[in-house]
């Protein structure tokens, strides 16, 4: 089903080539609005991006290329065909392309513990599982540790890639050794990935595990300028991203630091709140000058365009207006809110009445799923309960529908980190982060029926009804095995065919 590691590693070292991929495509350019494609070719040069897109292009005998190389001559261009893949999926109608997945919340060093720790809350969960787990990653003078942290990182890459995520914002430890091992991987595997070290200075309930100030500000120069050499000429595959944990862990020095740093270095933010009952209480008792949890982050400028906020369940009118003032985007995590028990993020609400960018986190591993497809299935089962709870209550129905998550997976995950103008949907200009299904996949879970092919030689509404089927088998009933290629800034990274 998958490749072995060094077959990927070997994979994402090689050199992006021309490539034309013909088919149908489906996207979400824009919140409520699903784009089904039919017979499309799209063209992706050396750089990875998108150089041309033709809907409804039929072929006419004419050979693609050859209609590649007349059309890229008509822009007084030169086309180098010696080298130019094909991929061609029209014949098939349970194939199609879709953008790469943006998982905006995942701990990378949780990994080992995913399914583990059922209902257990939040602060029993961090301190009986996670911080134990984390400070395993700190010795980097010992070769058992760098041995882990190698094991753990490589495997949650290579696991999120094969799940069709092209892109994630990633915790990984206080610690920048291993933190700086993982964005080595992550450029090795190819991935798209924000780099968060976690930094935590005040953790009274597991002390073995916090750094002190002049430890972070030393980690944090380290990692900047690892970032400032590595990253690929010309591609901006990783970025380190300012990541104080959550308010509890965090003196206000901290904060005030870590603050200036993403406005010195324009860097993006990231953290956790308003995700369970006890932290919030938690945060008005530690900061009682603060009107709320989200004034707290917002005093020391923790919260701007480029700040995404995990979980945002329980925020008051007052918080979701500053973050909305604030442009900052939610990582909405279902899955994880389910697992711990942390209830139900009201997240229909907060996109079409508050206009908040919300996109979608895995949380590995409160979260016991890497796979983003996993997290949108969840993330409308929980919007349905949300639904029943409040039928009665209220005229604003919270279910989410197909359009949305993909949205919140693709193209409003691209916002909230800050890349909407190059991934999250397919434009002329974009870099190709993307995917290839088959729902008709080796050992697929999804059994497909006559009455669910849809034709894609004719295009009606019967047409597009079969297509939004089929989305709700692989929504529901699909899983990696249907996630068969997946490109990252024009690189194919995975390949199961
Ligand atoms: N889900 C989750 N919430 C947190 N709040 C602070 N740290 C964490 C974490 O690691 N996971
Ligand atoms: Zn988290």
């Amino acid at each position: 089903m998958s490749e072995s590691n060094g077959e990927l590693e070997m994979a994402a070292m090689k050199p992006i080539t021309y490539t034309l991929y013909y088919g149908t495509f489906i996207h979400t350019p824009r919140l409520g609005e699903l784009k089904i494609c039919l017979k499309t070719l799209v063209g992706v040069n050396e750089q990875g991006a998108i150089d041309f897109i033709h809907e409804n292009y039929i072929h006419d005998g004419q050979s693609v290329v050859e209609f590649f190389k007349l059309e890229y001559e008509k822009q007084g261009n030169q086309a180098d065909t010696s080298n130019m893949h094909y991929v061609d999926i029209s014949e098939d109608a349970t194939k199609f392309f879709c953008p790469g997945f943006v998982d905006t919340h995942i701990h990378a060093s949780q990994y080992p513990n995913v399914g583990i720790g059922l209902g257990c809350p939040l602060l029993d969960w961090l301190k009986d599982y996670t911080y134990r787990l984390e400070n395993g990653f700190t010795n980097p003078k010992d070769d058992e540790c760098m041995k882990f942290a190698n094991d753990v990182y490589k495997k949650i890459i290579k696991k999120t890639l094969e799940t069709g995520t092209t892109c994630a914002s990633y915790f990984t430890t206080i610690d920048p050794h291993t933190t700086i091992l993982f964005a080595d991987l992550l450029l090795k595997l190819g991935q798209r990935g924000f780099v968060g070290k976690v930094c935590m200075d005040s953790n009274d309930v597991f002390e073995s595990y916090q750094e002190d100030h002049e430890e972070c500000v030393n980690s944090m120069k380290l990692i900047i300028s690892y970032y400032e050499k590595n990253n690929p000429k010309g591609e901006d595959l990783i970025k380190p991203i300012v990541t104080p944990r959550f308010a509890p862990v965090c003196s206000l020095g901290l904060m005030e630091y870590l603050g200036s740093l993403a406005a010195e270095k324009e860097l993006p933010i990231q953290t956790h709140i308003s995700e369970n009952h006890n932290e919030i209480e938690l945060v008005a008792k530690l900061f009682p000058e603060f009107d709320n949890y989200a004034s707290v982050y917002d005093n020391f400028k923790l919260l701007n365009s480029s700040t995404i906020l995990a979980h945002g369940i329980h925020l008051d009118e007052k918080e979701r207006k500053l973050i909305k003032s604030r442009n900052c985007s939610i990582s909405h995590c279902p899955t994880s809110n389910t697992f711990i028990a942390s209830g139900e993020a009201p997240v229909k609400k907060y996109l079409y009445e508050d206009k908040i960018n919300v996109s979608i986190g895995s949380d590995v591993s409160g979260g016991y799923s890497p796979s983003i497809l996993e997290v949108i299935k969840q993330s409308i089962l929980v919007s349905h309960h949300l639904s029943i709870k409040t039928k009665d209550q209220s005229s604003f129905d919270p279910k989410l529908s197909v359009a949305d998550v993909i949205y919140m997976a693709t193209q409003a995950g691209a916002k909230a980190v800050g890349l909407d103008n190059v991934i999250g949907s397919f434009e002329i200009g974009k870099r190709w982060d993307a995917q290839l299904i088959n729902l008709n996949s080796a050992n697929s879970n999804i059994d497909i029926f006559p009455c669910n092919i849809p034709d894609v030689n004719n295009i009606d509404k019967d047409t597009e009804t079969t297509i939004l089927n089929l989305l709700g088998k692989w929504i529901f009933c699909g899983d990696d095995r249907n996630c068969v290629m997946v490109w990252c800034n024009g690189r194919l990274v995975i390949n199961k065919q």
